[in-house]
C-alpha cells in the first residue's frame, strides 16, 4: 500500500464498550468503583518496572486471527507507538489494553496486577486514560466542561450536593475547574475555554480531547489514532503536545497512528504488527532499516520512499 494512504489516515467505525464513556459521563452518572477483580495480585512494582506489559495475547474473530502471541513492555515514560498496514490489529490490541476487548489468551499487567481483562470502567482508577479514534466529546458542552469530565470519577459527594451546588460538591466544582484550566493553558487552549466543543475545527477537538485525558494526570495515557484526520501542520502540533505532555507530567505514552512519518518522530520504541503478529520491536531507526518491516509494512514502497520516512518527521 502506498505510503500516502498511510499518511493521510482512514477514519473507520469501532467498536467500543458504553462503560469506556463514563468517565466522560456527569459526576451524578459516574461508574462506581467495583470490587477487587485482580487476576492475580503480584507485589507492588518498583520504579523500573514496566508501567505496562502483554504477554502471550492472542484474540480471534471466529476464523480470522486478530492477534497472535504479542508481547510488549512498556518502560515509565516512554513514548511507545504500535504500527501496522490495515488489518494488522492494531485496535485490537488498544482494545485488550483497555478492557475493551478480552483476549483469548494471555494477559495483561498493569498498575501491579496481572489481568486476563482489564477492568474498563475502572481504567481511570488505575492511572489510565485514553483519546478515542472517533471522537467522544460533549459537542453541547464547553471545552472547559468537557475537560473537566475527565476528573468524574473523582467525585465524592453526593447527589443532593451535586444538585444544590452546596457543601463537598462546591469544593470539588472549583478544585475540577481549576485543573481543567491548568490543562488547558498547558496546551494552548484557555482562549477558546467557553466554546462550545462542536463549534471548533476537527484538529482542535482532537486537542481538547488530549486535554480532558492529560487532566486526571494518567500514569499511562493511551492514544488511538490522535493524528487522524488532521493536516500537516496540525499533526505536528499535536505531536509537540504529546512530547511536552510527556515530559512535563511524566506519563507514558501508548499510541496507534498510520502516519509513520509522524510515528517515527515521536517515539521512543516501535512495535510493528502484520496479520496480527509482532514482526518488529525496536528503535524508529532499527524499525526503519528493518528489511521485514519495509517488505510487510511498507509494501509496495521503494527505497526512496522509506528514506522519505526521515522527512516524514513531524518538526519535533
Ligand atoms: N469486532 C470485530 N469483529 C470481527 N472481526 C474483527 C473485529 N475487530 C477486528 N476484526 C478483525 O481483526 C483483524 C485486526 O483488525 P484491527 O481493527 O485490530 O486492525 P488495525 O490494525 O487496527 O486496522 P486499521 O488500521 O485498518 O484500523 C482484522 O482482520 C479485522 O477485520
Amino acid at each position: 500500500m502506498p505510503l500516502a494512504s498511510y499518511a493521510l489516515g482512514v477514519m473507520e467505525a469501532s467498536v467500543y464498550a458504553p462503560e469506556v464513556f463514563a468517565r466522560g459521563l456527569p459526576a451524578s452518572l459516574r461508574v462506581e468503583a467495583q470490587p477487587e477483580d485482580r487476576t492475580t495480585a503480584v507485589p507492588a512494582a518498583d520504579a523500573a518496572a514496566p508501567v505496562l506489559s502483554l504477554q502471550g495475547i492472542g484474540l480471534s474473530f471466529g476464523g480470522v486471527v486478530a492477534l497472535a502471541e504479542i508481547d510488549l513492555s512498556v518502560r515509565p515514560g516512554e513514548i511507545r507507538a504500535i504500527i501496522g498496514p490495515n488489518g494488522a490489529g492494531k485496535s485490537s490490541l488498544i482494545n485488550v489494553i483497555s478492557g475493551v476487548y478480552r483476549a483469548d489468551r494471555g494477559h495483561v499487567r498493569l498498575d501491579g496486577a496481572s489481568y486476563a481483562q482489564v477492568p474498563t470502567q475502572r481504567l481511570a482508577h488505575l492511572g489510565v486514560a485514553r483519546t478515542f479514534q472517533n471522537l467522544a466529546l460533549f459537542k453541547g458542552l464547553s471545552v472547559l466542561d468537557n475537560v473537566a469530565s475527565g476528573l468524574a470519577y473523582r467525585v465524592r459527594s453526593n447527589f443532593a450536593g451535586q444538585v444544590l451546588g452546596i457543601g463537598r460538591s462546591r469544593g470539588e466544582q472549583r478544585d475540577f475547574l481549576s485543573r481543567a484550566d491548568q490543562i488547558l493553558e498547558f496546551l494552548d487552549l484557555t482562549a477558546i475555554r467557553h466554546r462550545l466543543v462542536g463549534t471548533l475545527p476537527y484538529g482542535l477537538q482532537k486537542r481538547v480531547e488530549l486535554a480532558r485525558a492529560l487532566v486526571a494526570r494518567p500514569r499511562l495515557l493511551l492514544l488511538d489514532e490522535p493524528m487522524a484526520g488532521m493536516t500537516a501542520g496540525e499533526k505536528s502540533e499535536m505531536a509537540a503536545f504529546v512530547r511536552a505532555a510527556r515530559d512535563h507530567f511524566a506519563t507514558t505514552v501508548v499510541l496507534i497512528e498510520h502516519d509513520v512519518g509522524v510515528v517515527m518522530g515521536l517515539s521512543d520504541r516501535i512495535a510493528v504488527l502484520d496479520y496480527g503478529r509482532k514482526i518488529a520491536d525496536a528503535t524508529p531507526d532499527e524499525v526503519r532499516n528493518d528489511q521485514r518491516v519495509i517488505d510487510a509494512y511498507l509494501g509496495v514502497a521503494s527505497n526512496d520512499e522509506a528514506l522519505s520516512l526521515d522527512e516524514g518527521r513531524a518538526g519535533i
